[in-house]
């Protein structure tokens, strides 16, 4: 295999997870999605065209000497907001929405900073990438040519604008929760109504249930207000409800042309992001003037170009009572193995993430990294060891993990996602038989805690989150923006075109620092 690191923002270990060969040849095999169209290799240059979703990323010419300004330039265009602007005539107005009183002084005095208005610009731009590497062989490189060239890519900043593009007394604000529960859902709907009433608009419902609450005519709207939501974030869940599958976008928008809704949050994984960018699109078509904004949310932590959504710092501190709880069944009972499965689809994230907190797993097993359980490489043999030399293991797999080892079904669940086969169950009937198998007793306890921490309330940095996030997909719908989500790049906080963050599933690098962390950190060797 060459050993080049990465092409066009595509890591090699991208290209390896997605099972793409390269060699002298540049040889393709067993493409999966995304789609890597064309991969030509040349003395000076490499060029790649990928399909990611509903993302085509530009084919680069790197032998053109203005192949960087062009990168640049091109990425400003892939990362630029959609607007009410494309295609209405409208002209935007002074903002309705202030968080300043003046500021006041030690005395009590009024100060007001004439060269701060508290606005945002939007021209402001905050850096995606901030590490420049030096090699592509540095530790998690992503580089964009051989190189490893410094290249610019900058995204939108979020928060208020000194202009909006609605009349807050003629909007009709709409929020909505889909997919799987996640903390902090109920802290986002709060701010989001307080900063909607901060504007000035008296007209805000919840849809109940997901898009399920566009069409089921049963399921009335939520009138929603500053005093309706005020506790709300006391508990976990959502005020609204959340579901599954069932969605038609044009049902949907028929649904929200009738309802007379005009700003819509949609608060939801990919699934949901995918949903609201067609709902966005259907608006268009329609000459609908309604802005869709998206706030991510799944515990998986699964969105790209973030740092992380929120409800993930939650549910990696919760996942520590439940190893915790394995740590010390394990440590008190004779050759004791704990076992713990915790979510994540098809990232490693906070099985990652929770090992690494804990200090207490001796392997932590993610599905971007293979492994083998059986032979004398395997799960099975090191537990063994481990249980020798210390008499006890404590095992972190993620949900998605080792599926390659299980009977696959082809069943997926009303969303369309793939159900997973139990590699928890698996793992614990095969530790429990290898055991026996070699006469060494052992005392296996397994701990599936998943739906215990996603129902919980958020933590306080993810209540924080919720907070910006909420309050800057008002911002943003009031700044005219449609078919865009709101996240946090590098401790700034930004607005992304919806495709850019849902062309695939975000995973742990294999290459980066922090799975490198975590191996240090269990000590455990690779299992291959
Ligand atoms: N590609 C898609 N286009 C439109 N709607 C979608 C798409 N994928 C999922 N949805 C809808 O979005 C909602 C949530 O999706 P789901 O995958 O369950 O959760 P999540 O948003 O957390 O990934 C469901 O109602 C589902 O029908
Ligand atoms: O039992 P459910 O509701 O389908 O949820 C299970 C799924 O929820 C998740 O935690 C998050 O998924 P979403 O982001 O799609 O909501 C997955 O890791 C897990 O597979
Ligand atoms: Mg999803």
């Amino acid at each position: 295999m060459a050993t080049i690191p990465s092409i066009s923002g595509v890591s090699l270990s991208k290209l390896k997870r997605n099972h793409v060969h390269l060699d002298q040849n540049t040889h393709l095999n067993n493409l999966k999605t995304p789609k890597i169209h064309a991969i030509t290799r040349s003395m000076k240059s490499w060029s790649l065209s990928v399909e990611d979703g509903a993302v085509t990323k530009p084919k680069l010419d790197l032998e053109d000497p203005n192949w960087k300004k062009k990168y640049e330039d091109e990425f400003e265009k892939r990362f630029s907001l959609p607007h009410l602007r494309d295609i209405f005539d409208i002209k935007p107005k002074p903002t309705t929405f202030s968080h300043k009183n003046g500021n006041i002084s030690a005395r009590g005095i009024h100060v007001f900073d004439e060269y701060s208005d508290g606005y945002v610009n939007d021209d402001d731009r905050a850096l995606l990438k901030v590490i420049k590497y030096s090699s592509p062989t540095s530790a998690g490189a992503e580089c964009i040519d051989p190189n490893c060239t410094w290249v610019e890519q900058w995204v939108h900043r979020a928060g208020p604008r000194k202009q909006i593009y609605f009349d807050p007394t003629e909007v009709k604000a709409g929020i909505v929760t889909c997919g799987g529960l996640c903390p902090g859902l109920n802290d986002v709907i709060r701010q989001i109504v307080f900063t909607l009433e901060i504007y000035g608009v008296k007209k805000i419902v919840g849809i109940q249930f997901g898009y399920r609450g566009f069409f089921d005519v049963s399921l009335s709207e939520i009138q929603l207000s500053r005093h309706v939501v005020q506790n709300i974030n006391l508990n976990g869940g959502s005020l609204l409800g959340v579901s599954r599958g069932g969605a038609s976008t044009s049902e949907i928008v028929d649904s929200i042309q009738a309802r007379g809704i005009n700003m819509l949050f949609v608060l939801g994984g990919n699934g949901t992001h995918a949903g609201a960018n067609a709902i966005h699109n259907e608006c268009r078509k329609r000459k609908m003037k309604v802005a869709v904004v998206g706030v991510p949310k799944t515990i998986d932590n699964d969105i790209l170009l973030m740092d992380k959504t929120f409800g993930f710092d939650t549910a990696v501190e919760e996942a520590q009572r439940a190893i915790n709880s394995a740590y010390i069944e394990a440590h008190s009972a004779y050759h004791g193995i704990g076992l713990v499965k915790l979510m994540g689809r098809s990232s490693g994230f906070i099985a990652m993430h929770a090992s690494l907190s804990s200090g207490q797993i001796d392997v932590c097993l993610i599905p971007e990294v293979p492994f083998k359980v059986e032979g004398p490489s395997g799960v099975l043999r090191h537990l063994q060891h481990l249980i020798q030399i210390k008499g006890n293991a404590v095992v972190c797999v993620a949900e998605g993990a080792g599926q390659d080892l299980l009977q696959k079904s082809n069943a997926t669940d009303a969303s369309g996602n793939i159900v997973l086969g139990d590699i928890g169950v698996h793992l614990q009937q095969q530790i429990k038989k290898y055991f026996k198998s070699i006469d060494v007793p052992a005392d296996v306890k397994y701990i599936d805690p998943t739906y215990m921490i996603r129902a919980c309330r958020a933590n306080a940095s993810d209540a924080i989150l919720c907070t910006v996030l909420g309050q800057n997909a008002v911002h943003g719908a009031f700044a005219g923006f449609s078919g865009i989500t709101v996240g946090v790049c590098n401790t700034h906080y930004v607005y992304f075109p919806i495709p850019e963050v849902i062309a695939s599933p975000r995973q742990v690098d294999p290459n980066s620092r922090m799975w490198h962390r975590c191996l240090t950190s269990t000590g455990q060797p690779d299992f291959i």
